[in-house]
């Protein structure tokens, strides 16, 4: 499923004094099947282009095309349900939204509210607790004696348990320690891979931009200023510092690994084996600053 945006702009509080501008004819298209990157500062409106994907907001003016669906300025958009069901979010923190008194009945919350059967409900409950890595153990326990990143993985169930066609991530990793980080980002990879989900993550990490995304949208001040592979985006580092990103380690380490090939070409003119222990050297020092 499609999603495009078209001249969206959108305004908090619309004709009130406090009124606050935060998209302006924001433009880009995410064909289904891909895992689009969007990357900005604080306040650039990541959050609340996001919240059009499954038309939570409304555009102020322009038009969001979800599939079928066109969702414009103005107009009630009917059987909105359909959207919500095929666009998944998982919001920042998403364990705050556990409430049920089991894990089971939590991830079975969100089907049965769209019409799915309890049998089938339950079904896939006990497929994905496997799925998001925790033991089948944990379906009768009560989401709140869990760790932290236990609940989160519970939650993700709980949205991926709608069947969404898209996943809109805002942040999946935040709070977590990097081990757990990197095993929900890899678990989402793979769900991209494997069942071909369109993946859009919202993030301040350009490791996890650069690592994962087909595609990256910039956003800056409100307005998508840039958009393309990771390769060249990631490139122009003062293009990046203009939008106050720093790029992610791996360019760093590509520019200092071509310097010194270069000056392996010059007077300096490195052996292969000195060459082979700068870049080690080179690749230490990035680990331990990581
Ligand atoms: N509920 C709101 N009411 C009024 N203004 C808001 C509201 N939510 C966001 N804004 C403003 O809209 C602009 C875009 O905010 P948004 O949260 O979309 O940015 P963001 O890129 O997601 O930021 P962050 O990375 O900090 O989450 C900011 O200027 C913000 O202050």
């Amino acid at each position: 499923m499609d999603i495009k945006l078209q001249q969206v702009s959108y305004a908090y509080a619309q004709g009130t004094p406090f009124e606050k501008r935060a998209l302006f004819d924001v433009d880009f298209e995410i064909p289904s099947h891909t895992y689009q990157a969007i990357i900005g500062h604080t306040g650039s409106g990541k959050s609340t282009i996001l919240q059009h994907f499954n038309a939570l907001l409304r555009p102020t003016s322009g038009e969001v095309h979800i599939g079928d669906r066109i969702v414009v300025a103005g107009k009630k958009a009917k059987d909105l349900k359909s959207v919500r069901q095929k666009v998944g979010i998982v919001f920042q923190f998403p364990e705050h939204q556990l409430f049920e008194e089991t894990v089971l009945k939590d991830i079975m919350f969100g089907p049965m509210n769209f019409g799915v059967t309890e049998k089938e409900a339950e079904a896939r409950a006990k497929e994905l607790v496997g799925l998001v890595g925790l033991p089948e153990n944990v379906l009768e326990k009560s989401p709140f004696d869990l760790s932290g990143g236990q609940m989160r993985r519970v939650a993700i169930a709980g949205v991926l348990a709608m069947e969404p066609e898209v996943i809109v991530l805002d942040e999946p990793t935040a709070g977590l320690d990097p081990r757990g980080q990197k095993e929900i980002m890899d678990m989402f990879y793979k769900l991209h891979q494997e069942r071909g989900l369109t993946t859009i993550l919202v993030t301040h990490s350009m490791e996890d931009a650069a690592r994962y995304a087909d595609n990256i949208v910039i956003m800056h001040e409100g307005k998508n200023v840039l958009s393309g592979i990771p390769q060249e985006i990631f490139k122009d580092v003062e293009t990046l510092k203009n939008f106050r990103l720093e790029p992610p380690r791996i360019v760093r380490f590509q520019q200092k690994i071509e310097k010194m090939i270069n000056q392996s070409f010059s007077k300096i003119c490195l052996t292969e084996e000195e060459l082979a222990t700068e870049i080690a050297r080179v690749l230490r020092e990035e680990r331990a600053e990581s």
